[in-house]
């Protein structure tokens, strides 16, 4: 079975086309920020990649919510102020990376296990801008391990019922989510019907929700292709 560091692995060049997509990013939210502005900003490598674009531009806007802890801290390191959600109304943008996204715009994301906290923000904007490298484009969802967030004592139970619905869940040993959670990841589960199964598998009792995105998909997608350009699409 392939690791996650193996799914996650950098090289250079895949930095080089998060560098891309993250300058490209900046530009299309550049008309959005005024003094008044606050933002959603997602969590793992491509978004820490914008966090630090976007460090160019800080006491320009207003601020930013963050999806995690560690792009909070990362924020912060720029500059950038960063509000409590329930402290801000709607956002006009929120900018993350993901870990696959298909044809119609739904992602699978969180194998940083940020993907609660990415859901609620995401779920504030009025647009979702994707970022990410080309080899996160795919036809169909499920060759990265779905994550599935669960409460502590129901992941055995959710377990179970994740094998019943044909998946193969695998705890992620030592990994607690910034909500004191528990990750389940599905390995081999090829998702011809995301929207279908982000909510099937959202009313297991004991998940707190699962790493897909399709109910609530990108709005705009800007992808790096390994020829150094970025190419937009938008749903
Ligand atoms: O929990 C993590 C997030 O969903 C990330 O947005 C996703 O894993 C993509 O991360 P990266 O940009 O590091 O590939």
């Amino acid at each position: 079975m392939e690791t996650f560091m193996a799914f996650r692995s950098k090289t250079a060049a895949q930095d080089a086309l998060k560098r891309a997509v993250a300058k490209a990013a900046l530009e299309e939210i550049r008309p959005l920020l005024t003094p008044e502005t606050v933002i959603g900003v997602g969590t793992g490598s491509t978004a820490n990649m914008f966090i630090d674009e976007l460090g160019t531009l800080a006491g320009t806007f207003k601020g930013a919510v963050a999806s995690s802890e560690a792009s909070a801290e990362r924020l912060r390191g720029h500059g950038i102020d960063v509000f409590d959600l329930n402290s801000v109304g709607s956002m006009p943008v929120y900018v993350d990376g993901a870990d696959e996204i298909d044809p119609g715009f739904a992602m699978i994301k969180g194998g940083g296990a940020a993907l609660t906290r990415e859901k609620i923000v995401a779920a504030c904007a009025e647009r979702f801008v994707c970022i990410a490298d080309e080899s996160k484009d795919v036809a169909v969802l499920g060759q990265f391990p779905l994550p599935v967030e669960v409460i502590p004592m129901a992941r055995s139970y959710v377990a179970r019922e994740l094998v019943k619905m044909g998946a193969d869940p695998i705890y992620r040993q030592g990994v607690i989510t910034d909500n004191g959670n528990q990750i389940l990841d599905l390995y081999d589960f090829p998702i011809e019907h995301p929207v279908e199964m982000e909510s099937r598998i959202n009313q297991l009792v004991g998940v707190v929700t699962n790493g897909l995105f399709a109910a609530r998909g990108a709005d705009v997608l800007l992808l790096g292709r390994k020829d150094g350009s970025v190419e937009r699409r938008e749903a």
